[in-house]
């Protein structure tokens, strides 16, 4: 599971059967790939990539109706995530393989576009080195619209050596270190208004990694600092190449590679300078049928409050992992 092949067209492609498996379900009828080279190198450079919108008003709405569903169950789908720190995180989750028997269409289907960007990653020049794969079940993660659930200031993969973490420590942040690409759809309105609404993804630019002092603590496995080597080196990168990336595809389907890193002209309405990191920001509103895709281990994001009446705020996260990240000393 999850080793390199090589195809006919001599691609590497991920063989894992989880991905390939979604990957067939959900390549028919979607009019372009998720994964083309540009949007590989955008996040290989330490980009926000948003694309608008990733499904049909009817696969959302079948999702969201999926989702409702399982929100009414009441039987324990979805738990405030017990390992976690209340400071850290106060969302309820709730971990969806899209194999269970009580899951419908809509969610089924929503889990299969993302697990099948493993098996799409892998087809470009820039993961061709990588064993992309992920896990079997997504996170569907919910906040409430009450202005309480947060999600505070973090990476989404550990990015720490063995000599700085110990060997145990290390061994147990596995999963965190392999993480790779961080895919997050969102199942809310597709006109969310983040100006009423609040409940934005913010994602920090590169440059707040070598800020120091903020800490993740990923599902209670120690603190991992998010200040690291790979982090201070996609800032030298970005200062070099700050040229924003704007792709139109197909239509409607605009994709957008926000860019992360400062230069006075492309500060727009939607930057702000400030937040609880005071470094410069991007705020991405989490509206319905966008996929947002960055690379776990270099953008520090925060979920900001949502103050949506009655509603929940709904995100859909699968994380691309490799398994070369198992080395022994990371990004030296
Ligand atoms: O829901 C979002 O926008 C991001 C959630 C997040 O950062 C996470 O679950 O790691
Ligand atoms: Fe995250």
């Amino acid at each position: 599971m999850g080793t390199l092949v090589m195809s006919a067209q001599s691609e590497a492609v991920c063989s894992n059967p989880a991905c390939e498996a979604a990957y067939e379900h959900v390549r028919h009828g979607r009019p372009f790939p998720i994964a083309f080279p540009a949007i590989a190198r955008a996040l290989r450079r330490g980009h926000v990539v948003v694309i608008d919108p990733v499904m049909s008003d009817q696969e959302l709405l079948a999702a969201q109706n999926d989702v409702k569903a399982l929100l009414r169950q009441g039987d324990g789908a979805f738990a405030v995530n017990a390992n976690d720190d209340s400071s850290v995180r106060l969302d309820s989750v709730a971990w969806v393989t899209g194999e269970e028997a009580g899951t419908g269409p809509g969610l089924k289907h929503a889990v299969a576009l993302l697990k099948g960007l493993a098996h799409e990653f892998s087809r470009t020049p820039e993961y061709s080195k990588s064993v992309l794969f992920v896990q079997s079940a997504a996170q569907l993660a919910c906040y409430a619209g009450d202005g309480q659930a947060f999600y505070a200031p973090h990476l989404d993969a550990s990015t720490e050596s063995i000599w700085t973490m110990g060997l145990n420590a290390w061994l147990r942040a596995r999963a965190y270190r392999e993480r790779t690409i961080t895919a997050i759809l969102y199942l809310n309105d597709k006109d969310w208004d983040a100006d009423l609404s609040g409940g934005c993804l913010r994602c920090y630019l590169p440059s707040a990694l070598a800020q120091g002092g903020m800490h993740d603590k990923p599902n209670g496995l120690g603190e991992v600092p998010a200040t690291t080597t790979s982090g201070s080196r996609r800032i030298s990168q970005d200062r070099r190449k700050p040229k924003a990336q704007v792709y139109e595809l197909c239509g409607d389907h605009g994709i957008t590679a926000l860019p992360v890193s400062i230069e006075s002209d492309r500060v727009k309405s939607d930057d702000k300078v400030g937040g609880s990191l005071g470094v410069m920001s991007r705020d991405v509103a989490p509206r319905g049928g966008r996929l947002v895709l960055f690379d776990s281990g270099a953008v520090l994001h925060e979920v900001l409050p949502s103050y949506k009446k009655g509603g929940q705020r709904i995100a859909l996260t699968v994380w691309v992992s490799d398994r070369q990240s198992r080395k022994f000393v990371q990004n030296k």
